[in-house]
């Protein structure tokens, strides 16, 4: 019956050492805040408890290295620095320094001169072992402290992470701060729904983001006046591009200075073609180094040492699936990202009652409209009497049929989760917020663990944790107090 229904149900059923460890995390939690038979209630609102708990155990593990806020100013020695993170490889990070201690002498091949300024220090990193064993990532993007820095060799150790003003998962990147939405005007011709998907998506990551339309020299000039005019009463100012004949290069060179950005759009419509253009630009990317500033400073033969090996002893998985992203530094300050980012928007951060904030349009209407508001709190605008928005704007079908979706995807969730006996389906919050159930991996209902349990199952995960691991246990603050406590 059990199998009947998972089967039914598609749910994933894969045995996954992160989903253990977070499942531990959950139950410390709730053990530690209130009585047993809150387990079971706090399953029945699995997001708010599994979040809260999350946020306990994060909390809990932080003290060893605080995040530090944007505006910690950190007292430096002379062997440290803040950076950001352009690319990692294996276990090795590549970070950006831009201010070096002044009576430090580095080696000149290895900076980056933009002309007058110098752009930065390139420094290998590892992440300390600590910042591991506390599930801080360190993605690339993030603002870093590095300490033990050899200014010769130049290497060092990541000691700690700033607070991220934005993640986006695909590609991986910390702190973008610009989203280029490319299409292009014809092969493939620009299709409205795609690119609604794909601003919706946009939008719903809360970065800014521009619009630009590539291939423009294969089109009349009525035809980019014509979506022009369209893409203006989406609320959008389109910039309109061409890499083989160069226009409005120079415009998106000056939209992106000072910030990270990462160009987004679907298949053949230019995008690794324009990130190209925009690295190998000398006229754009200045005085920047010409051989590739990002070659491996100690010489390739590092990274390749790293590779081998690098699958999983105990899950047989490769320990580093994620897609390779690099950043290259612009002259007027700013980043751009290698590897362009979401192909398929998935929207699944995207929700019934947030798609509005999502259509500019409507966001106008209900803004114009200020003190008024639609009749219904939560209002999904579907015409309903006392509703603001009507159906004279292009796109409003296209808010209805996106709007299905995310329903449809939502009640499948709901269902999931509501109906099955929580035995059987446990939920698991993911990356991005998303609520998915899947199916209960142990069958002790209702038990609680004693604490001495908790920590040990805490211990056999963090033990399972990784074969990279090279902090002798005694060594480790964490485990060293988890086993005191158990004992
Ligand atoms: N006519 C014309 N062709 C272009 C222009 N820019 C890129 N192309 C061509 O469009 C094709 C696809 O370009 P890519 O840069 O690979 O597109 P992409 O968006 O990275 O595609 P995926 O890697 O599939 O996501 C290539 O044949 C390019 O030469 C342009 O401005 N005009
Ligand atoms: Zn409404």
């Amino acid at each position: 019956m059990k199998i009947a229904s998972f089967s039914l149900l598609r749910l994933p059923f894969t045995v996954s050492t992160t989903r253990h460890r977070f499942f531990s995390a959950f139950i410390i939690a709730a053990g530690r805040h209130g009585n047993p038979n809150n387990v079971s209630r706090k399953l029945q609102q699995p997001n708010k408890n599994l979040l809260k708990a999350r946020e306990t155990i994060n909390k809990h593990f932080s003290t060893l290295a605080p995040i530090l806020s944007l505006e910690d100013k950190p007292q430096l020695s002379h062997d440290q620095a803040v950076g950001t993170v352009a690319s990692s490889q294996a276990n090795f990070m590549r970070v950006i320094v831009q201010h070096i201690p002044p009576e430090t002498s580095v080696d000149p091949s290895g900076s980056f001169s933009k002309g007058s300024g110098e752009i930065g220090v390139e420094l290998l990193c590892v992440v300390k072992a600590v910042l591991k064993k506390i599930k801080r990532r360190v993605l690339v993007g993030d603002k870093v402290l590095v300490g033990s820095i050899d200014w010769v060799d130049r290497r060092g150790a990541i000691e700690n992470v700033f607070q991220r003003k934005t993640e986006i998962l695909d590609p991986p990147v910390a702190n973008v701060d610009h989203l280029l939405v490319l299409f292009s005007m014809d092969q493939p011709k620009i299709e409205p729904f795609s690119l609604t998907r794909f601003l919706v998506e946009a939008e719903s990551t809360g970065i800014p983001l521009t619009l630009a339309l590539n291939k423009s020299e294969l089109v009349s000039q009525e035809e980019i006046k014509a979506w022009k005019s369209r893409l203006r009463s989406w609320a959008y100012e389109p910039i309109f591009c061409s890499v083989d004949s160069k226009r409005g290069l120079d415009t998106l060179q000056f939209i992106m200075r000072e910030q990270t950005s990462v160009i987004v759009g679907p298949s053949g419509v230019g995008k690794s073609s324009l990130i190209n253009a925009l690295r190998g630009n000398k006229h754009i990317l200045g005085a920047v180094k010409e051989q590739n500033s990002f070659d491996p400073i100690l010489g390739s033969k590092w990274y390749e040492e790293q590779r081998v090996g690098e699958v999983s002893v105990r899950s047989g998985r490769g320990k580093h699936t994620t897609r390779h992203v690099s950043l290259l530094p612009l002259p007027d300050g700013g980043y751009l990202a290698d590897t362009p980012g979401f192909n398929q928007p998935s929207l699944l951060k995207v929700t019934k009652n947030s798609l509005a904030h999502h259509f500019p349009e409507i966001r106008k209407v209900l803004k114009d409209s200020e003190p008024a508001k639609c009749a219904f709190n939560n209002c999904l605008h579907l015409g309903e009497p006392g509703c603001l928005i009507k159906d004279d704007w292009e796109r409003y079908p296209y808010y209805l049929q996106l709007l299905d979706e995310i329903k449809i995807r939502e009640e499948f969730q709901l269902r999931t989760i509501g109906t099955k006996r929580e035995s059987d389906v446990r939920c698991k919050v993911g990356d991005n917020g998303v609520v998915q159930a899947e199916p209960r991996l142990e069958a002790k209902k209702y038990r609680r663990q004693s604490r001495k349990r908790v920590n040990q199952s805490l211990l056999d995960e963090l033990d399972e944790l990784d074969d990279e691991d090279d902090t002798p246990e005694d060594d480790n603050p964490i485990l060293r107090a988890l086993r005191e406590e158990s004992n």
